[in-house]
């Protein structure tokens, strides 16, 4: 099967292999080539350049871009998209005045859906999950890591990661597996968090990692949540059976987790919203990447992200929608590209290259997604036609992609 796009206004995110992720001051551009083409065979993209060079390509298929924008498939590195039913009723407790903490303290939040979760058949969760997948490939999203958490019993996380090994066979999206091990403390070990995190350790990591149900570990290192020696434990537990660290931290509090991630050398370190210098000296010369997730921000109200203080002390960034019921029920990463921008104050250029090849880092895949590379996955989207790529974080609202080709199939 071959496809030939042609007369692309914009071929956006134009790599060559050996770049896989972007940095500080070189996040500002973003490779372009105008009035091109792309040719894909199979699943893989073959060749691409100026439009006048492609008279003698001939292929199954081609697809007219005229007037319209090439760019690879979203990568997003944070999600949590297996869960069971909403949490509607607390976002209405919110905008009546309620934190999301005292919603947490009341039982609500996590353990909510924990419940709910525990009483739903894999079957039941495979569904809901799948029409969530669906929906997000429409959107332009081409991989997604996806986070155990809200099982809470061992039996319940196993259900989780289950579902996710489901998706990733049933869906040609590639599908990162994450089990976040201690995301609550369950109501029964509320007096006693040490059994809990001996539970984690001493059954749940062993059993996933003989099912090889997960390739992350993570961990809500917060207050009211998991500390810093729990976290510790934890991720040295992970380690031990080969998981690598993908850690919540500093979401509402910040207190040395960015630190303890550098040190157990986690692939990425995720949310960020409170922030301190010794946060980023820490991050400074390592491999791990902050990740931002601003429609947390936006549906909790809670500080964004400094991401100008990231970038601008050189380092990478990612961004991802952390699509979960409680804090961002939402997985749209056009969305998330438009709020990096507007709430992150990143450029297009800066927003686009966290969203792709930056996404596609903090999930170890960016040697084969994440840009337009020859020998990469045809993994691509075409918009509709809009006056350039910066069109697209600036109409936030509008549904811009038109064409999603996932592994050189057109859906
Ligand atoms: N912060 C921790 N976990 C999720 C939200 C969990 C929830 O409220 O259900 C997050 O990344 O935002
Ligand atoms: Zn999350």
């Amino acid at each position: 099967m071959s496809i030939l796009i042609t007369n692309i206004k914009e071929l956006v995110q134009v790599r060559d292999s050996n770049v896989t992720l972007v940095s500080g001051s070189n996040m500002k551009h973003l490779p372009i080539l105008t009035n091109a083409y792309l040719y894909i065979v199979d699943d893989t993209i073959v060749e691409f350049g100026d439009m006048k060079d492609c008279e003698n390509i001939e292929a199954e298929t081609t697809i007219d871009a005229t007037g319209k924008v090439v760019l690879p498939t979203w990568c997003d590195s944070h999600t949590h998209i297996v869960y069971a039913g909403n949490r509607v009723s607390e976002f209405v407790d919110r905008i009546n005045g309620l934190s999301y903490a005292e919603i947490a303290n009341r039982g609500g939040g996590i353990l909510n859906s924990a419940k709910k979760l525990q009483s739903s058949t894999e079957d039941e969760l495979y569904e809901q999950a799948s029409e969530r997948l669906k929906n997000l490939i429409k959107l332009g999203t081409g991989a997604i890591e996806i986070k155990s958490g809200y099982g809470l019993t061992v039996e319940a996380e196993l259900k989780m990661l289950r579902v996710i090994k489901r998706l990733k066979k049933e869906f040609p999206v590639k599908v990162k597996p994450t089990l976040l091990a201690a995301h609550a403390i369950p109501e029964g070990y509320k007096n006693n968090k040490t059994a809990f995190i001996d539970l984690v350790i001493n059954e749940l990591i062993p059993k996933v990692a003989k099912e090889k149900l997960a390739q992350y570990i993570d961990v809500f290192c917060e207050k009211g949540y998991f500390d810093l020696k729990d976290t510790d434990r934890i991720l040295e537990a992970g380690k031990k059976y080969g998981f690598t660290p993908k850690i919540h931290v500093n979401q509402f509090n910040a207190f040395g987790g960015i630190a303890l991630g550098v040190k157990h050398n986690a692939l990425s370190v995720d949310h960020l919203e409170e922030l301190n210098t010794e946060d980023i000296e820490a991050l400074k010369g390592s491999n791990t990447i902050p990740v931002a997730l601003p429609l947390c921000s936006y549906f909790l109200s809670i500080p964004y992200t400094p991401a100008r203080d990231l970038i601008n002390a050189e380092l990478p960034l990612a961004i991802a929608s952390d699509y979960n019921p409680g804090s961002t029920p939402s997985g749209n990463m056009n969305q998330v590209v438009s709020a990096a921008c507007i709430k992150l104050k990143l450029t297009p250029e800066e927003a686009i290259n966290a969203a792709t090849i930056n996404g596609a880092y903090a999930m170890e895949i960016s040697t084969m997604y994440g840009s337009i590379c020859r020998g990469k996955k045809a993994n691509v989207m075409i918009t509709k036609a809009i006056p350039s790529y910066q069109y697209l974080p600036y109409a936030f609202g509008d549904h811009l992609i038109e064409t999603v080709i996932i592994n050189g199939q057109v859906y």
